[in-house]
């Protein structure tokens, strides 16, 4: 078999022999998502959010990103919002942009390519290493922030606040769902471009 045939066997069946996602099935992933997040995610009734702040819904992004069916749909989804963005290694603030990110991560792999990933603890570890950002080091590469869902922003921005800290050049951030609640507004004034594959009108949360 030659080298092409055998990179072509080993692509998923979302992925051409470049690694290239085709349009029909960026449309069937993302149609899919969509099911899953409101299937699986959405959880209508009073809640508490990160920030303090009271909601009538919440986006449970874990289920999602969690589940043996959906997770594979997440990476490339997330990947192919990006494309066009130049990092190697992608993260965030733990606990709900690891799958997210470790999703990317094989996702890549599935399509033949390699992308590293680096989990951000909310504070450092006090034995051990004592490291606040574990896994592929990310001094001097360019980094994508991810994040399961985005409210205030204030957890993916504590995030780029360690990687550059650590030496990282974050290229932007991206996340699964906006709130539409300021998130993306305090990421672009922190100097960052912001993605989102979903926003509260896919989920008819608008
Ligand atoms: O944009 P923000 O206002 O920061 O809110 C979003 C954050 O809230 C949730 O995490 P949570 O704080 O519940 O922690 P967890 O990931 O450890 O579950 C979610 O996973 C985001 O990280
Ligand atoms: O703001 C949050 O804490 C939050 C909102 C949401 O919809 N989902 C979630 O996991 N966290």
């Amino acid at each position: 078999m030659s080298p092409a045939e055998n990179s072509t066997a080993e692509t998923s069946p979302a992925e051409n022999s470049t690694g290239e996602t085709s349009a029909a099935q960026s449309d069937q992933d993302r149609v899919s998502l969509i099911e899953a997040v409101k299937d699986l995610a959405v959880v209508h009734g009073t809640v508490t959010l990160s920030s303090g702040k009271t909601a009538d819904y919440y986006v449970d992004l874990r289920r999602v990103t969690l589940d043996g069916a959906a997770a594979p749909v997440v990476g490339r989804v997330m990947r192919e919002l990006v494309a066009d963005w130049d990092f190697d290694a992608v993260g965030g603030l733990t606990l709900g942009a690891d799958p997210v990110a470790t999703s990317m991560l094989h996702a890549a792999a599935a399509a033949g390519g390699r992308l590293d990933a680096f989990v951000v603890r909310k504070a450092e570890k006090a034995h051990g290493l004592q490291r606040r950002i574990e896994g592929a080091e990310v001094a001097g590469r360019p980094v994508l922030a991810v994040e399961d869902t985005s409210t205030t922003g204030g957890s993916v921005l504590t995030a780029v606040e360690a990687l550059r800290e650590a030496g990282a050049n974050v290229v932007g951030v991206a996340v699964i769902v906006d709130r539409g609640t300021g998130a993306q507004e305090k990421i672009e004034a922190a100097g960052l471009p912001y993605r989102y594959a979903l926003s509260l009108a896919d989920l008819d949360l608008a």
